[in-house]
């Protein structure tokens, strides 16, 4: 059976790029996208956007929302201080074992956790589970519908503190209205919107950060 798009990714990230170094393993994803075969990571001209914000909220905890391969969560996790880590949540099986291996590459597997599953089921448990307690940085970036309802239950959770950051991905394309429309006008949440272009294309897009403010 011939390989898929994602495991053509990781032979390439796995024969070309530096073990151990998270740049040139995002630097391969984004040349091999970029030349190669499409596919859906934040990209570079996005990235720059991401990490900017990572920077500005300095997370103990990070949170993500649609692995994919893998590209965003090692984006943030190079960033992230000494003692702190970032909670992955992919349910396409497939994806997660790739980006486990990809993240292996960039020698971040200790400071980023995948977890299987559809992140309705999964925010619930993450209190018990995962130990859990307040999330200071979530990047948005899976099916666009579940951006608003899950924003709403991480909430409900009561895992935003005052000062906690959300940052969604394709607020343009593929777009996420509804979240658009229900963060803007939320009394609680200071949003900015960061305009770029879809990764690896001309088509524009954009991100939008929110600020819980408690
Ligand atoms: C949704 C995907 C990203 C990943 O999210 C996982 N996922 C989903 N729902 C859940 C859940 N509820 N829980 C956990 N994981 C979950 C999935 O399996 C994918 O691996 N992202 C996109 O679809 C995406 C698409 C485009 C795009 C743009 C132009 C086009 F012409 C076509 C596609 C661009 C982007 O920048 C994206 O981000
Ligand atoms: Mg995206």
């Amino acid at each position: 059976m011939d390989q898929s798009k994602e495991q053509r990714i990781l032979n390439s990230v796995s024969y070309n790029a530096v073990k151990g170094d998270p740049e040139s393993v995002l630097d391969c994803i984004d040349n091999y996208c970029s030349q190669k075969e499409w596919a859906m990571n934040v990209g570079d001209e996005k990235g720059v956007i991401l990490d900017k914000v990572v920077e500005e909220a300095d997370p103990t905890i990070a949170l993500e929302f649609g692995t994919y391969v893998g590209y965003s969560a090692i984006r943030i996790a190079r960033l992230l201080k000494p003692n702190a880590r970032l909670l992955t949540i992919e349910f396409n099986p497939e994806f997660a074992s790739i980006a486990r291996e990809i993240i292996e590459i960039a020698g971040l597997s200790e400071k980023i956790t995948i977890i299987e599953g559809h992140s309705q089921d999964i925010i619930p448990q993450l209190r018990e589970k995962y130990q859990v307690d307040k999330v200071d940085f979530v990047f948005l970036d899976h099916w666009k519908e579940r951006y608003c309802p899950d924003t709403i239950l991480l909430e409900e959770c009561g895992y935003l503190k005052k000062g906690s950051i959300l940052l969604a991905d394709n607020i343009v394309y593929p777009g996420a209205p509804d979240f658009v429309k229900y963060i803007r006008s939320h009394k609680s949440f200071d949003c900015t919107n960061y305009p770029s272009h879809l990764e690896y294309m001309k088509v524009e897009d954009a991100m939008e950060k929110a600020v819980y403010m408690g």
